[in-house]
């Protein structure tokens, strides 16, 4: 049966004023949502919206006219959710919306900018934290939390769908726009990822720069029937992680963005706290596994709301296979 996403996030959020803050800024950010995938739609996706704006964020990655609209349309819900700070890939340091709020929200308010200009799906990532009263002298320090500590987060999906994938209260679900409303329905039952695969997920362009026990699980996956692993993988990789994280969820399969000997990218390129931590929530809440190739995700202390980590999600027998070959061979 399905179920509207507002008549979900209430039955789930229950009594508990948190759910409840987390509840309504899930609704408002659906909003800006459905404000953004119109722009997609309509503003001129190709030239325009994917002209780089030739200003870095803190990442390093230049602007693009979307990440910045993007980012306006998620600070507009936040001024009407009960939000106190929000921190975004787009913006150095968090900023206050509202003293009295009772969550902080951490955001990539455009993931897979890099194909914005080709119609490939793209997305929205967004993190739900407690704001306690240890938090409200120095906003940064709310986003400094554990991912373990989330009251709610997911992605929305600028795809041929639009589509929203909540973990919330444990479980992970998927929500499609109902196209002519502001509103989503459910999409099936909660998400369950399959325990094994034969798909894997990487930029292996990048192969020349990782360590040896990656190199040599990759080389293993590719070797097939013959191989080690004794069975045929396929190789899927879109270069959007909302639309990787969304297959895998669907239909099981491992995605690795490793740290590599690059300049910069020691701690590979996905950031903890706005794109790591809300994927391993929603993978945790399919009965996924994520980490950062030794340790769990989610138990990561982020040392700032920039910080990088490596990150490997998806089936658990794949990312604890990953682990082991990284625990032997570095
Ligand atoms: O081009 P690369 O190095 O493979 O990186 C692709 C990854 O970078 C990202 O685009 C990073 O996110 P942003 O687009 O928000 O910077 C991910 O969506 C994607 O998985
Ligand atoms: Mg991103
Ligand atoms: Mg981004």
């Amino acid at each position: 049966m399905s179920l509207s996403l507002e008549t979900y996030l209430t039955e789930t959020a229950g009594a508990d004023p948190l759910r409840q803050a987390a509840a309504t800024t899930i609704l408002n950010l659906g909003e800006a949502a459905v404000e953004i995938a119109r722009l997609i739609a309509h503003g001129g996706a190709g030239a325009e919206l994917g002209k780089s704006l030739g200003e870095a964020n803190l990442g390093g990655d230049i602007q693009k006219a979307l990440d910045v609209v993007a980012d306006r349309a998620v600070v507009g819900a936040m001024h009407r959710s009960p939000v106190a700070f929000y921190g975004s890939e787009e913006q150095d340091a968090p900023i206050t919306i509202s003293e009295g709020g009772s969550v902080a929200v951490a955001c990539d308010p455009l993931d897979g900018s890099s194909n914005i200009e080709t119609n490939v799906s793209i997305g929205t990532i967004f993190s739900i934290l407690p704001v306690g009263s240890e938090h409200r002298a120095e906003p940064r320090s709310a986003f400094l939390q554990p991912g373990s500590r989330q009251i709610a987060a997911g992605f929305f999906i600028y795809g041929p769908q639009l589509l929203l994938i909540a973990s919330f209260g444990g479980e992970t679900r998927a929500f499609i726009h109902v196209p002519g409303s502001a509103g989503f329905t459910s999409v099936g039952e909660t998400l369950a990822i399959p325990a094994t695969t034969k798909e894997f997920s990487i930029n292996a362009a990048n192969r020349r720069h990782w360590a040896e026990g990656l190199r040599r699980y990759i080389a293993d996956c590719e070797a097939g029937e013959a191989g080690n692993r004794g069975k045929n993988y396929s190789m899927r990789y879109v270069g959007s992680m909302v639309a990787d994280a969304y297959r895998i969820l669907l239909r099981g399969g491992v995605f690795l963005y490793p740290g590599d000997a690059r300049k910069g990218y020691e701690k590979g390129r996905l950031r903890l706290v706005y794109e790591a931590n809300p994927v391993a929530l929603c993978i945790e809440g399919a009965g996924g596994a994520a980490s950062d190739g030794l340790s769990r995700t989610l138990d990561i202390v982020p040392g700032d709301l920039h910080a990088r980590t490596p990150l490997v999600f998806g089936s658990t027998e794949e990312v604890e296979e990953v682990r082991r070959r990284l625990a032997e061979q570095g």
